[in-house]
């Protein structure tokens, strides 16, 4: 597969709570490729959490990082990339995107608030009525998060390990149709 693939960049996209991180993480490895999440990259560099970067720069700050952090990680190849699940909201990112294979990790909105409910690492869930602003959120990045090559369904009982190779499964038939178009 990783032959097949020629080294071209996986991007996981979808929203919060989706499994970007965790399901990246065990691809990264089924590949024998990289991983990076662009969260960590940006949290580590910054040296704050999510939290503070949101509190102090606001979320336009915090887009402008990781539209920069996006920019530089697109130039490397070999690499399994969970993003954050806005990144898809600014034109420009899609270019960096488009470098590799776009992976949309496509999960329902009770599925995304039970795993999420008791989290308080996502600024933008901090809110009178998470499961509405989720299922707001959801409604509106729908038709970005429709522009990737690969769409995922994911249920309720997959694991991470299942989607992993779901999306293993699923990538020759995209690799064709870009050889074909
Ligand atoms: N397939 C899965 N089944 C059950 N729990 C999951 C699954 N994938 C992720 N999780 C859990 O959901 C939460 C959010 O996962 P995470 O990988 O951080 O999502 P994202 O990066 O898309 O926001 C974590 O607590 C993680 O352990
Ligand atoms: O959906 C969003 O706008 C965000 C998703 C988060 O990443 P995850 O999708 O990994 O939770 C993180 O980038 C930030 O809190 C904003
Ligand atoms: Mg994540």
């Amino acid at each position: 597969m990783s032959s097949l693939l020629q080294g071209v960049n996986l991007y996981l996209i979808g929203m919060m709570g989706a499994g970007k991180t965790t399901v990246g993480h065990l691809l990264a490895k089924e590949l024998g490729y990289g991983f990076l999440d662009t969260d960590n990259v940006i949290a580590q560099a910054a040296k704050k959490s999510i939290n503070e970067i949101f509190a102090e720069a606001g979320e336009a700050g915090f887009r402008q990082i990781e539209s920069d952090v996006l920019a530089q990680v697109c130039s490397y190849t070999k690499l399994t990339v969970a993003t954050g699940g806005g990144i898809v909201l600014r034109r420009e990112n899609w270019s960096y995107l488009h470098h590799g294979l776009i992976v949309w990790l496509d999960v329902p909105v009770d599925i995304l608030y039970a795993r999420l409910a008791a989290d308080t690492t996502r600024p933008l869930l901090q809110d009178d009525d998470p499961q509405g602003k989720l299922r707001s959120l959801l409604e509106q990045r729908t038709p970005l998060y429709s522009q990737a090559d690969l769409r995922i369904c994911v249920n309720a009982e997959e694991t991470p390990e299942q989607i992993a190779h779901k999306i293993i499964q699923a990538i020759p038939s995209v690799l064709k149709q870009t050889a074909v178009n």
